[in-house]
């Protein structure tokens, strides 16, 4: 009998949305692409230690230790510093040699780790970003082509509407209030069938003017709940009384 199901073709990465909340990150070095590192993990609110010395620190790093958003440590990189319970390690180093090590180390304790512009030692890769809101978008070309992952990305969110970050988060609130108004775990099918179709019906042209009228009118979305309770899909005009 034939096969049903297509095989899988492995040599891709795992794509998550890693919950980072909390959890301790260590960043050696404290250069440019230390700079950019923070960022990206400081945004999934992670608690960052940063070990580097003072000098050849990069000034936006210099200020987020001001700020007290990162921790610092004023000197080289010691092998304790990957002990009690550091979740993932970011190294950032212009000593390569001294970054393979801090990697391998990192590996023998099985903890994850990057290793700026060593491939091989990655567990994970940084991939192209954009964010808007809640909205996020990777890019990843598995590592073979960083500045193409760049420029793909930048033409992905070029073709999106200007709000869509709003989109998302006024998406959010409806959901929100549709477990409201029907709380019950095993209605879940009328629940997700329904924010599905509104979805397609308007599509996201419809839904980023919905959003624009949202913004406006707080009323707007539980205007909804009575399309929900009798499982109608309205048209665009009818919610926005056109
Ligand atoms: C996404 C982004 C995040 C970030 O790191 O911030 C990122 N690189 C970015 C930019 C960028 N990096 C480089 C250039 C110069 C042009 C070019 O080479 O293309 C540019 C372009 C620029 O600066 O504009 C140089 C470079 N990068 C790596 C090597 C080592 C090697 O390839 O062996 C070399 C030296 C190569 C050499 O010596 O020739 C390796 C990695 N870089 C990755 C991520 C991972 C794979 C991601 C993927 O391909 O999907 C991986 C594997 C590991 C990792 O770092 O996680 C960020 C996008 C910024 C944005 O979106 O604006
Ligand atoms: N993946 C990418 O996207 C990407 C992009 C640019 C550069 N890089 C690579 O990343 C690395 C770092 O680049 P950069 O521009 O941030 O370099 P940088 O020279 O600006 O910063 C290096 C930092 O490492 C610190 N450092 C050196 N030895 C240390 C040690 N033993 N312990 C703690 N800190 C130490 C220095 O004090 C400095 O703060 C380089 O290998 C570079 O080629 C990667």
């Amino acid at each position: 009998m034939a096969d049903s199901y297509k095989p899988i073709e492995g040599g891709g990465s795992l794509l998550l949305a890693w919950q980072i909340r909390n959890k301790k990150v260590l960043i050696v070095g404290g250069g440019n692409v230390a700079a950019q590192r923070i960022v990206s993990v400081k945004i999934g609110d992670a608690q960052v230690v940063v070990v580097a010395p003072s000098d050849g620190l990069h000034p936006e790093v210099r200020q987020h230790i001001e700020h007290g958003e990162v921790t610092w440590l004023d000197r080289r990189f010691q092998d304790t510093d990957v002990d009690g319970g550091v979740d993932m390690v970011l190294t950032a180093l212009d000593d390569h040699e001294e970054s393979l090590r801090i990697g391998h180390l990192c590996r023998q304790k099985r903890i994850p780790v990057n290793v700026a512009d060593v491939p091989d030692m990655c567990d994970f890769y940084f991939m192209s970003q954009h964010r808007d809101g809640p909205l996020q978008i990777a890019v990843s070309t598995n590592g073979r082509g960083p500045k193409l992952a760049n420029m793909i990305r930048t033409t992905v969110t070029q073709a999106l509407p200007p709000n869509t970050g709003d989109m998302v988060y006024y998406m959010g609130e409806l959901r929100a209030k549709v477990r409201q108004w029907e709380p019950r775990i095993e209605e879940s099918g009328k629940r997700m069938g329904w924010v599905t179709k509104v979805c397609e019906a308007w599509g996201l042209h419809g839904m980023a003017r919905w959003t624009e009228a949202a913004a406006k009118d707080t009323t707007l979305v539980d205007s909804l709940q009575p399309y929900f309770v009798d499982n109608q899909i309205p048209t665009l005009e009818m919610v926005l009384k056109e």
